[in-house]
């Protein structure tokens, strides 16, 4: 379905500095959190202006049109002029082009933002065509204490552990059969959100979890991620690939260790390497200078090392962060390569529709700037509370399926813990 058929309203948009924000989750709705932080900034949102849908193979190029359109139309008053300040959208886009989960952008009807040491409220005010706002002002989100603790449990879903072996065995032969280089297969876990649960005691754990990674919560998705897919400001462009994991170890030692053998595995510096091509590939005609380390490095996170490597350019061409998602996903880090021959081997093995995981999930603002992250670490809840999360890994030929199991099982930990 595409959006830019339909009449889009015209948004007005205010944005007033202000002394302080303290913190941003309790000012979240329970059930229907809008949020996007690392270490402790960022941005909530309440309330929805516009919500925009799109769906297949052309659900990127259609957020792009139409969120140029949205943008053209708007009229913003924005004095910060600062990356979330103004007009911004919330998204989540699904993994697949044939992927029954809608592709979306929220703008809220109000943002709060923290971001070094500058705090902020927009408002966002949609009107219908004869210039009177479609809804009431929704009231300022005030904090409220977070609901009672609760426990719950994620079980394996459609794929059992037996099942994720068997299919990293199968993928493996593909591979040694020359059929492509590097396939991420994934599984899921399943459990159930009670009625009254509040969701902001698992964003609460997954930020203070993981600070340096990306908290987000949008239309459902929630997770905490460490892979920065694009990240567009005032012409820079920068990324984060991540491809290649251990477990950490259990003492200084054995960590130090841990980390040493990541570095030198040739089996994680090819999956990596798969990984960094891609992500240079679909931005190099985006970009006129675009550096990358020649070496992956050691990135630690409290349940894993992966290998990173960080990639920064110039834009060239006026791309927004839309435009680089479009041109970027699915990368090899959750995809594999050859992109068209994984995505095919995935379709065949992976017996799960992936939804929004491993997509792009961030903002965007007026201009284009924005976050992106894969959307790893996470799980979606359905409005009826069923909470699906996946975790998957890159297989490639070397790969042995009881430690890609294992590898899986370390990357479902954030979010098996903050739901625990
Ligand atoms: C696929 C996932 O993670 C991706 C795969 C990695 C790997 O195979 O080493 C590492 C980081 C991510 O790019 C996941 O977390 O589900």
């Amino acid at each position: 379905m595409s959006e830019t058929s339909r009449t889009l309203p015209r948004l007005v948009v205010e944005t007033t500095r202000v002394d302080d924000i303290r913190l941003l989750v309790p000012l979240l709705d329970s059930r229907h959190p809008l949020l996007w932080m690392r270490k402790g900034e960022g941005m909530a949102g309440a309330g929805e202006a516009l919500r925009l849908e799109f769906s297949g193979e052309n659900r990127f190029v259609d957020a792009c049109e139409t969120w140029r359109e949205v943008a053209r139309l708007a009229r913003v008053t924005d004095p910060l002029q600062a990356p979330g300040t103004g007009l911004v959208a919330f998204g989540a886009f699904a993994f697949s082009a044939t992927s029954g989960l809608i592709s979306t952008l929220i703008v809220p009807e109000i943002v709060i933002g923290k971001r070094a040491g500058v705090y902020w409220i927009t408002r966002i005010t949609a009107l219908s065509e004869s210039g009177v706002p479609l809804a009431p002002p929704l009231p300022m989100p005030a904090a409220r204490p977070l609901g009672a603790e609760y426990r719950l449990s994620l079980l394996p879903g459609q794929v059992k552990p037996d099942d994720y072996r068997a299919s990293v065995e199968a993928a493996v032969s593909r591979i040694a059969a020359g059929e492509l280089n590097k396939v991420v297969l994934a599984r899921d876990l399943v459990g159930h959100l009670p009625a009254e649960a509040d969701l902001r005691r698992t964003l609460t754990d997954l930020a203070l979890g993981y600070p340096d990674c990306w908290t987000f919560a949008v239309d459902g998705l929630i997770g905490s991620s460490p892979e920065t897919l694009v990240r567009v400001d005032h012409g820079t462009v920068s990324a984060r690939v991540l491809a290649g994991t251990i477990s950490r170890g259990r003492d200084a030692e054995a960590d130090h260790d841990a980390a040493i053998s990541l570095a030198t595995s040739s089996k994680d510096l090819d999956e990596h390497r798969f990984a960094v091509a891609s992500v240079v590939q679909s931005l190099q005609p985006h970009t006129r200078t675009l550096i990358t380390s020649e070496i992956p490095f050691t990135l630690k996170l409290p349940n894993l090392w992966h290998l990173a490597s960080d990639a920064e350019g110039i834009l060239s061409d006026g791309s927004t962060s839309l435009d680089l998602i479009a041109a970027l996903h699915p990368t090899a880090a959750v995809a594999g390569a050859p992109t068209a021959t994984a995505l095919a081997v995935i379709d065949e093995l992976e017996p799960f529709d992936r939804g929004r995981y491993a997509g792009p999930v961030g903002w965007v603002g007026a201009d284009g700037d924005g976050e992106w992250a894969v959307a790893l670490r996470c799980a979606q809840i359905a409005e009826n509370g069923d909470i699906t999360a996946y975790a998957g890994a890159g297989i490639v030929a070397e790969s042995d399926p009881e430690r890609e199991l294992i590898e899986t099982k370390m990357k479902f930990r954030p979010i098996v813990e903050a739901f625990g």
